[in-house]
């Protein structure tokens, strides 16, 4: 799904997630650990204020093992916890179940120690369009889990599912904005398909794919299409249509298809595993 974002619409989500944050103990951030600093919402550390933190580096199967430990360092180092997984394949989602009983663990104690009576440890997903939000959420309830329903007493309105004893998920996902207005942020979000095609020129977006992998994968790259990397990434891409045949009738390149094909290729991941940022001085 991809969402136009407005004003109004912002303005929506954003009241509809400070609503849901109230609710919750836990703000599940998910990522995408292919690109784990433009898939994040600008606005979430002020949105989640003082809750309890985790953030999920999703479709790990798809990044860089080593950028994601990088990845995974730098947030630590933030003092978020960071859990790489693939939420297709469910890999990962133990850890999360593990964290998530930590934190309700030190929780209780906390809430102990204030004489609070103990109630069930509440989490909410956040993340912008397309990280794996849903994907997520159904491999965390699995078959096990039951919806607890509107209790009387409780939030009313909500859908609760249990995941375990102690520990339950809002079943609707908070959908976030991205940073738009950054237009790397923009390329690398279109890069790993997050958003529109019809929003970015394919070419400019195939031809910048290049220039970044020249830059930061070029052997994946060179070994994908066979083709000698040039410094003009432009060349490059005309190198790579010509290889592939991507020639029209009358003997001209075809430069949509070609873009098309080396858009859709890497968002597969058929150039390997690939990780479009490193950690910068954000
Ligand atoms: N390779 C890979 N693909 C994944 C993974 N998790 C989700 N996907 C795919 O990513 C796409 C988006 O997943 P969704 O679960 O619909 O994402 P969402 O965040 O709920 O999306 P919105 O409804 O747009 O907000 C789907 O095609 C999923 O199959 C993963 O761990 N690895």
């Amino acid at each position: 799904m991809n969402i136009q974002w407005y004003p109004g619409h912002m303005t929506k989500t954003k009241r509809l997630i400070e609503e849901n944050i109230k609710l919750v103990d836990i703000v599940i951030e998910l990522l995408d650990a292919r690109a784990p600093y433009s898939t994040k919402n600008p606005d979430i550390d002020k949105l989640a204020g003082s809750k309890m933190r985790l953030i999920i580096l999703n479709k790990a199967d798809l990044a860089d093992e080593k950028m994601t430990e990088v990845w995974i360092k730098w947030y630590s180092g933030k003092n978020i916890k960071v859990i790489p997984i693939i939420a297709t394949s469910g890999k990962g989602i133990k850890e999360v179940i593990k964290v998530a009983d930590d934190m309700m663990r030190e929780k209780i104690e906390r809430d102990k120690a204030r004489g609070r009576i103990y109630r069930p440890i509440r989490a909410m997903i956040v993340g912008i369009p397309n990280v794996g939000k849903s994907t997520f959420i159904n491999s965390l309830v699995g078959k096990a889990s039951t919806k607890t329903g509107d209790k009387p007493g409780v939030t009313r309105g909500k859908q609760w599912v249990k995941i375990k004893k102690g520990f339950e998920l809002l079943d609707m996902p908070g959908i976030l904005w991205p940073k738009f207005e950054d237009q790397e942020v923009a390329c690398n979000l279109a890069y790993i398909g997050s958003i529109n095609d019809n929003i970015l020129d394919n070419r400019e977006l195939a031809i910048g794919l290049i220039k970044l992998g020249t830059n930061q994968f070029k052997e994946k790259l060179e070994e994908r299409y066979k083709v000698s990397l040039q410094e003009d990434a432009y060349e490059s891409f005309k190198a790579i249509a010509l290889k592939r045949g991507l020639i029209k009738s009358g003997g001209e390149l075809d430069e949509l298809r070609a873009s098309q094909i080396i858009l859709d290729e890497f968002r597969a991941g058929k150039w390997g595993r690939i990780t479009v940022e490193k950690p910068k001085t954000h």
